[in-house]
């Protein structure tokens, strides 16, 4: 890929909300660093404890659950146990039934991202498991982490 291409670390300015994700010992691998599919997870952790902590989901009970159906990552920095990490979120694009969460995440007190990525949530009523236009506590959440 030509440098013209190349993506450059986000700054947090640029986040709506944060969260705080402590990393495990497990999280290393054998490079000493913490491996690329772990990212995913907190991408997974960060956007859906916002999501419930804001009552915009209930994972058990609710009618509508958001399912996964793109993600993407860029690495810039590693991070490695025992670091804390700041997750950054922000809602880049929100159609009826989908959702595009991008999320930073930033090393304590860092400036600029270490990594960057997004993932596209479409929600589905539990039982069907088809598109539902996005319930309005959770387009109200949605709304206020727009970038
Ligand atoms: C999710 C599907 C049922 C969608 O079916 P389909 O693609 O047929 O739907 P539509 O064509 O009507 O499109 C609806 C809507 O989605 C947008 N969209 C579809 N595909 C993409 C894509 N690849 N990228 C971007 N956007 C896409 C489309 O533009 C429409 O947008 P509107 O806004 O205009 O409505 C079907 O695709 C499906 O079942 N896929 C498999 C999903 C899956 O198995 N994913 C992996 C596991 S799920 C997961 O990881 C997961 C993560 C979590 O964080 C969860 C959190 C809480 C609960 C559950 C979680 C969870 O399961």
């Amino acid at each position: 890929m030509s440098s013209a291409h190349k993506p450059t670390p986000h700054s947090r300015s640029s986040y709506r909300a944060f969260r705080s994700i402590p990393t495990r010992w497990m999280d290393n691998d054998m490079y000493g660093h913490v491996n690329n599919v772990v990212y995913y997870s907190w991408f997974d952790t960060a956007v859906n404890a916002l999501l419930i902590e804001r009552g915009a989901l209930d994972i058990h009970q609710g009618q509508t659950i958001g399912f996964v159906v793109e993600t993407q990552c860029n690495y810039f920095a590693p991070i490695a146990f025992p670091e804390t990490v700041e997750a950054g979120i922000r809602v880049a694009q929100a159609g009826r039934s989908s959702v595009r969460y991008e999320i930073a995440l930033f090393a304590q007190g860092a400036e600029t991202a270490a990594a960057q990525g997004h993932f596209v949530h479409v929600y589905v009523d539990r039982a069907t498991q088809r598109p539902v236009p996005l319930p309005e506590a959770l387009q109200r959440v949605v709304d206020s982490l727009k970038a």
